[in-house]
């Protein structure tokens, strides 16, 4: 028997290893080379099915109106597709979201929220649709959900949408949190940005990731100098935390990372990351946490 309520589900976060922007569709939008790594930093969702049809936001998300919200409109886009196949709604849900990730950060926080719920309801509502329909479903959502619901390290192209798994690092991050919101479109309609980054293989990525011989690896995030220049404190965090490794910005900013071998290290770092910006560690995770819940019967309910 299915049940009725899923409560603790993690939405993880994701950091772009590296993010090139390799051209441009002829709607506008970026063609991008990316590669995406889940880490244990998360929003926490909990899902309870409701006695009619209504899909409800219990939880107030600053800055989001409900309507606007990617976890109703992904549910609401799920309960369509059931009602197509089924010719009947399945019964509504109350959804209520803590919010950890910071909005415009570049961790993808609404779209993992988005996938995650989309996980959910498949399975309260038993509604068997495959990875493949459901990344079909979240996409024109958004570009970052199809890499949620695959769940795991994954070289990415086109929009986001193509993806194919690669082997994933095993380490820990530090990430600071800079303090700003970067709308992702004022980033892609900025004049100076590099859109022209020689294409890639899989292959030429694993051989010149293995081959860069350090924690970062392989590439750059040909959004960071937009970013940098337009949001002044994603400029100062790299340059602060560039003094520990490598340092890079996220999707299209403004967190800003850095690998480290174990989590002692990325701890010590932690210690002098300066008052003004919040900051922590993350695991690098191997596979979506909802993905391992779902599959073990024991776990979810
Ligand atoms: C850059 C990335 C990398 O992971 O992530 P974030 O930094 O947002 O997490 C994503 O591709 C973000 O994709 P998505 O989440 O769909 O972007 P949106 O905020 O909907 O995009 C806002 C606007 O940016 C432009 N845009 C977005 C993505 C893209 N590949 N090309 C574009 O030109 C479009 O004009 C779009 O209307
Ligand atoms: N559940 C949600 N959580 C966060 N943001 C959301 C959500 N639903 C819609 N949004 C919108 O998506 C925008 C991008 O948020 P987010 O995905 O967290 O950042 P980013 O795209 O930089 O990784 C927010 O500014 C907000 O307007």
């Amino acid at each position: 028997m299915a049940p009725t309520s899923l409560h603790n589900c993690p939405a993880p976060a994701k950091l772009n290893l590296f993010l090139h922007v390799v051209g441009r569709r002829p709607d506008g939008y970026h063609l991008l080379q990316s590669v995406f790594q889940l880490i244990d930093r998360s929003d926490t969702l909990h899902f309870d099915l409701r006695s009619d049809e209504r899909i409800v936001r219990t939880t107030d998300v600053p800055g989001v109106p409900e309507e606007q919200d990617l976890i109703v409109r992904a549910l609401r886009a799920l309960q369509a597709e059931y009602q197509r196949r089924h010719g009947r709604l399945p019964p509504g849900i109350d959804v209520a979201v803590e919010k950890c990730l910071p909005m415009g950060g570049g961790l993808g926080g609404g779209s993992s929220d988005a996938a995650t719920a989309l996980m959910a309801a498949n399975h309260l509502w038993q509604a068997g649709l495959t990875d493949a329909e459901l990344i079909a479903l979240g996409l024109p959502l958004g570009a970052d959900i199809p890499f949620f619901l695959f769940g795991a390290t994954a070289f990415a192209e086109g929009v986001g949408e193509a993806l194919q798994a690669v082997p994933g690092p095993d380490c820990w991050y530090v990430v600071i949190e800079p303090g700003v919101s970067v709308p992702t479109v004022a980033i892609f309609t900025a004049t100076d940005l590099t859109r022209n980054t020689k294409a890639i293989t899989i292959s030429d990525f694993s051989r010149r990731h293995v081959e860069s011989n350090d924690l970062i690896g392989f590439g750059e995030n040909d959004l960071q100098d937009v970013a940098a220049r337009l949001f002044p404190p994603v400029a100062e965090a790299i340059e602060w935390l560039g003094g520990y490794g490598a340092a890079r910005m996220t999707g299209s900013g403004s967190c800003v990372f850095c690998a480290f071998s174990t989590e002692h290290e990325a701890e010590q770092v932690l210690k002098h990351v300066p008052a003004r910006w919040r900051a922590w560690k993350a695991k690098a995770l191997q596979r979506h946490p909802m993905k391992i819940a779902l599959a073990n019967p024991f776990v979810v309910e």
